[in-house]
């Protein structure tokens, strides 16, 4: 066996310094724990010349990632550069052609091209490892592949993004405004290089899309997450769920429906209410937390950094001491060809509590209006808060609600019903109260 890994490292942002950083600082560690030296030989990113902080004068500069793929000092290629497609696809796909093991940390490739990249691995029977594309530093992965390995398990789910549990979070605690939290997400390197990935759900999605696939056998189905971001979640709401006994939290959740025609799989990206109460509730600023569910293990909670240099390079340098010993196995824990493909499963029957928040006119009658629709609808009303009625009548107010557990289609129900109403001067907000 060599004695040495040699690494080409594609990718010098956030999580490509801090993987040079742990590898120097752990090194003596490293060498032990892989059984040999973990070295950097060759590097890429966009500008030769930004000073990142650390020493990149041992390493051999390429200007085009892709070139990593046929260098002969390269065994492995970590690629940290992001997006689903160009430069990282290109590189990653080229690599696993000429047999070399990838790893990387970008759910948006994975999660559009993880089956096509994980046939061509087993085609060659090199690694693809990907820890780090969920949940930062937890190692959620490595737990679903292995650690419930014997289980059957009916339901995923968590904080996946920590850049809006640091906003939903941070709001909560500051009163500060979305935008300025935003940036504050920005500035501390949590977020996508586009954070209306972040915002509107669709980094959670690729997440859970990627863990539905390990977890439960499924074929990888991006397409099929249905996404709701967090950008219609307003201080009022924080304060409203406050008041109720909630905190607010993007959930990414996915389970397994039995239906005599074949398993069907609902994965869903929501901003939730979570009761004061559970688990998932003191989860805050860029932790993400993941439940699974396991028919002989129980409930699992996995918790940790999800964002962020030193947890992310963590996970990454853990892939690679695992090729380093060379603990290659199927990407997504089963070969490719034995997932099984589930069609999407129907939600409407489901039951669950719901919040509604109406603004509306503050006049005689809409209060009745909105309870009528629900009536019709057949949601029943637990509780409900009216706040903010203008001084001088006739301006607009929050009419915040929470239903009784019923089927979704009938919270859906009353919503068509008060579609075109002249009373609500916005999209009312429904956001599920998530069970304990
Ligand atoms: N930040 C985090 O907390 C986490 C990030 N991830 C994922 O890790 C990956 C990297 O994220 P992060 O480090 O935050 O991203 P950054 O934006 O900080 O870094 C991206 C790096 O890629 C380089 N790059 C961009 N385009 C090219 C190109 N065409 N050729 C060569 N290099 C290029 C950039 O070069 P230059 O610096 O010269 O511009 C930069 O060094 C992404 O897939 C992200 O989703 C996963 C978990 C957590
Ligand atoms: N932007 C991502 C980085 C970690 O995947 C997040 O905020 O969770």
């Amino acid at each position: 066996m060599a004695d040495t890994l040699r690494i080409g490292l594609a990718g010098l942002g956030t999580v490509g310094v801090g993987v040079i950083r742990l590898l120097e600082t752990n090194r003596d560690l490293l060498t032990a724990r892989a059984g040999m030296q973990l070295k950097v030989t060759a590097v890429s990113a966009q500008s030769r010349t930004k000073d990142r902080g650390v020493d990149l004068s041992p390493f051999a500069w390429v200007d085009d990632p892709v070139a990593l793929a046929t260098r002969d000092d390269v065994d492995v290629v970590v690629e940290l550069i992001g997006g689903s497609d160009g430069p990282a696809l290109e590189l990653a796909k080229a690599a696993l052609a000429n047999g070399k093991a990838v790893i990387t940390a970008n759910k948006a490739m994975i999660a559009h091209h993880g089956l096509s990249l994980a046939t061509s691995a087993e085609a060659q029977d090199v690694a693809l490892k990907f820890e780090a594309a969920v949940a930062g530093g937890i190692p959620v992965i490595k737990g679903l592949r292995e650690g419930t390995s014997a289980n059957q398990l009916t339901s995923i789910y968590g904080i996946l993004n920590g850049t809006c549990n640091y906003i939903l979070s941070t709001m909560e605690d500051t009163g500060a405004d979305f935008a300025d939290v935003l940036a504050e997400a920005q500035d501390k390197g949590y977020a996508e290089a586009d954070p209306t990935f972040d915002i509107e759900g669709v980094d959670a999605a690729h997440k859970l899309a990627i863990l539905a696939a390990i977890g439960f056998g499924a074929e990888l189905d991006f397409d099929a997450v249905r996404v709701t971001g967090i950008t219609r979640v307003g201080a009022a709401d924080i304060a409203q769920a406050d008041t109720l006994g909630f905190v607010i939290r993007l959930i990414a959740q996915a389970d397994v429906e039995h239906t005599p025609g074949g398993d069907r799989l609902l994965q869903r990206v929501r901003p939730c209410l979570v009761s004061k109460a559970h688990p998932l509730s003191g989860v805050d600023g860029p932790t993400n937390a993941v439940v699974a569910e396991g028919n002989f293990s129980g409930r699992l909670l996995f918790q940790g950094a999800g964002a962020g240099e030193g947890p992310t390079a963590s996970a990454v340098v853990a892939d690679v001491i695992d090729i380093a010993r060379d603990e290659v196995g199927a990407p997504f824990s089963i070969p490719v060809a034995n997932l099984s493909p589930m069609l999407p499963a129907e939600s409407g029957e489901r039951t669950e509590r719901t919040y509604l928040r109406f603004t509306v006119t503050d006049r005689p009658g809409v209060l009745a209006e909105i309870t009528a629709a629900m009536r019709d609808a057949g949601v029943s009303i637990e509780s409900l808060i009216q706040k903010g009625r203008a001084d001088d009548g006739g301006g607009d107010v929050l009419v915040a609600m929470v239903t009784h557990e019923g089927p979704e289609r009938c919270v859906r129900g009353a919503i068509d019903l008060l579609e075109g109403s002249d009373s609500l001067t916005a999209p009312p907000l429904v956001l599920p109260i998530l069970p304990d």
